[in-house]
């Protein structure tokens, strides 16, 4: 699984708060709050100043004062409570659900081969998780930490109007703790960032646990996937405990500082009362409101050690944003081999007879052409080694081949899941890389082998994204997929719902459905991996029907295992281990007895 890049502290936070201007309007009504909300608290500070002026005078004006100034005080801190709240909650709201959509968005447009290097369980925690601790550290602790600066700010200036030295006494003992617990926040962050690789590692093992439930049972898995999870969560547990204990560590400290203030309060304040240069309300204000200045004070570092916590979760975030783009570099480099490659023509052109090619190849203008395609994984052998082949208008391929042979491969180069390492795609003569992937796209219907039925309506499922698209086309898609039947006999019809929580669709209907979906989009290209391998009979008989009129007119490149369904193909592509060994119609591999015919003679055996 990915280790992620570790961003230092403030370069994170400074993208955080690039990424939450949009929300500008939300901040400064929340910072007004709050500076409202810190002025109001010193009410709390007089009131207490006037009750004991009033109860050492023995007067009773002073202490009606301060009980009418301490309800007062109580209400408008209420009331700006509240509207603090509101605000915040629609702003956690708003900031959370758009960063997810953010997150998601890039992801689409990441390489799939950086993807790759993710568990989906990982990712999913960044998306949920991260994302949600990133946005409540810099709406809710960042918040608390400028409300905190303000309280310092109006205690203190009251405080010093008070009585100076003592200020700067309580002040100094305050920031005692913040000095002294530095260097655990700093060490608390590694063990943040390392956490939340541990977290990942076991929702990796609870995700594959509940996803492949059905094995577990069968295998009889429960005591394997207990003592895998244990040891996980053993190591998880472990750092968790350690974070937890620096936390409290840290808070130690923080009722040290507290109570060291106190003291010195105490003494200090007892000393200059005794000499005369202290009012005994003065000296009783600061014992029972100093916690005015020292708390939140203290409460800045120990946000501080917090927020690192949220700063953790925000670079795991970020680090997927940095992974490198699909799109715009490969474009700009495919126009550019386009370009070169028009000018080369137009050079041979001019000047002489043009040179022997692979005899497959020719410049039919609606063909989709691999002019000797290499690729490889990283991490793996090399996967595809010089194909060269070439699919013209209408026509059907098959790709055929022994399991790992590089069929699927093919697919995601032509998808544009993966570019290839040397060699071209060609589509109508231009490098498919050059093409603006989304209208590329648009050219193809895929079906894949395993098609995912999403959470809602079969009308939202066929139509797939295409939210305009009217009952009657739907309706004629499901027809020709043999599924209106079907969809008919729910009493819901096309409102039905399907997916995990709905109406569950055979492996048949499901692959007709995507059958229907690749209709929707009325694509010049359809590309289907494997299609028939887990149909029964019947089913196998209604998807054939059904694929014979989505290919009208269609270029199709198939995937096939099953060898009796590429008999009537355009053309036969046989794999074996990254290179085409042979290609031909199925009369043609049949009479030459190569590997085709093997492959045949095993599938009869
Ligand atoms: N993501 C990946 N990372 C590394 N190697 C991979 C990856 N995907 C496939 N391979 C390897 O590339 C080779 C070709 O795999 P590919 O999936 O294209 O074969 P295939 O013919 O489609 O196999 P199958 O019929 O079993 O699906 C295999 O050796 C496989 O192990």
């Amino acid at each position: 699984m990915e280790r992620q890049v570790t961003y230092s502290t403030p370069a994170t936070m400074a993208r955080l708060l690039h990424y939450s201007k949009a929300y500008y309007l939300y901040y400064i009504g929340l910072l007004l709050i709050v500076v409202c909300a810190s002025f109001v608290n010193l009410g709390y500070l007089e009131a207490v100043r006037q009750i004991v002026s009033g109860a050492t005078s023995k007067t009773l004006q002073p202490v009606y004062y301060g009980a009418v100034l301490a309800g007062l005080t109580t209400g408008l801190q209420l009331a700006l409570s509240l509207l603090q709240e509101k605000v915040m909650v629609k702003l956690k709201n708003q900031s959370i659900t758009s960063m997810q959509n953010h997150v998601l968005n890039e992801l689409y447009g990441k390489k799939q081969e950086e993807l790759d290097r993710f568990h989906s369980s990982d990712l999913v925690g960044r998306l949920l998780n991260s994302v949600t601790a990133a946005q409540t550290g810099i709406n809710e602790k960042a918040l608390t930490l400028f409300s905190n600066v303000m309280q310092v700010v109006m205690a203190m200036a009251y405080f010093t109007w008070l009585n100076l030295p003592l200020t700067l006494g309580l002040i100094g003992f305050a920031l005692s703790y913040p000095l002294l617990a530095y260097p655990i926040s700093r060490y608390l962050r590694v063990l943040h960032d390392r956490h939340g690789d541990d977290i990942a590692h076991r929702d990796i093992v609870l995700q594959e646990a509940v996803q492949g439930s059905q094995d577990v049972k069968v295998y009889r898995l429960q005591g394997y996937l207990a003592g895998l999870l244990g040891k996980r969560l053993d190591r998880a547990f472990a750092r968790a405990l350690k974070i937890s204990l620096f936390e409290r560590g840290s808070e130690g400290l923080n009722r040290l500082a507290t109570f060291g203030g106190m003291i010195f309060t105490l003494s200090f304040g007892g000393y200059q009362t005794l000499k005369g240069d202290l009012a005994v309300a003065t000296l009783a204000t600061f014992v029972v409101t100093s916690g005015q200045l020292t708390n939140p004070l203290l409460s800045i570092a120990w946000l501080w050690t917090e927020m690192i916590g949220s700063i953790a979760q925000a670079n795991r975030v970020f680090s997927l944003f940095d992974l490198p783009d699909e799109e715009v570099k490969e474009a700009n480099e495919a126009q550019e081999a386009n370009e070169a490659k028009k000018a080369d023509k137009r050079t041979e052109a001019a000047t002489a007879a043009p040179e022997a090619t692979n005899d497959l190849i020719d410049t039919c203008q609606d063909a989709i052409t691999l002019k000797k395609v290499s690729f490889q994984y990283r991490d793996g052998a090399e996967a595809l080694k010089d194909i060269s082949f070439q699919v013209k208008k209408g026509q059907l391929a098959a790709i055929v081949g022994a399991s790992g042979s590089g069929k699927s491969t093919i697919m995601k180069l032509l998808l544009r899941l993966y570019r290839p390492d040397r060699g071209e795609l060609l589509y109508r003569n231009e490098a498919i890389q050059s093409l603006e992937l989304d209208h590329w796209r648009a050219e193809i219907g895929y079906v894949s082998q395993d098609t995912v039925l999403f959470t809602g309506t079969v009308r939202e499922n066929i139509s797939f994204g295409l939210t305009s698209a009217p009952q009657s086309e739907v309706e004629t898609a499901a027809r020709l997929a043999h599924l209106h039947d079907k969809i008919a006999s729910f009493p819901q019809g096309y409102d039905t719902i399907v997916g995990e929580r709905g109406v569950e669709l055979s492996g048949g209907e499901k692959q007709r459905l995507a059958l229907a979906r690749a209709y929707m989009r009325r694509p010049n290209l359809l590309l289907l991996d494997e299609p028939t391998s887990a149909l029964d009979i019947e089913n196998e008989e209604k998807f054939r029907a059904s694929l014979l009129e989505l290919m009208k007119g269609r270029t199709t490149i198939m995937i096939a295992h099953q060898l009796d369904t590429v008999t009537s193909a355009d053309l036969i592509i046989v794999l074996k281990d990254g290179r085409i060994e042979e290609t031909g119609r199925h009369e043609e591999l049949m009479l030459r007895r190569g590997h085709y015919y093997a492959l045949v003679q095993s599938q009869l055996a």
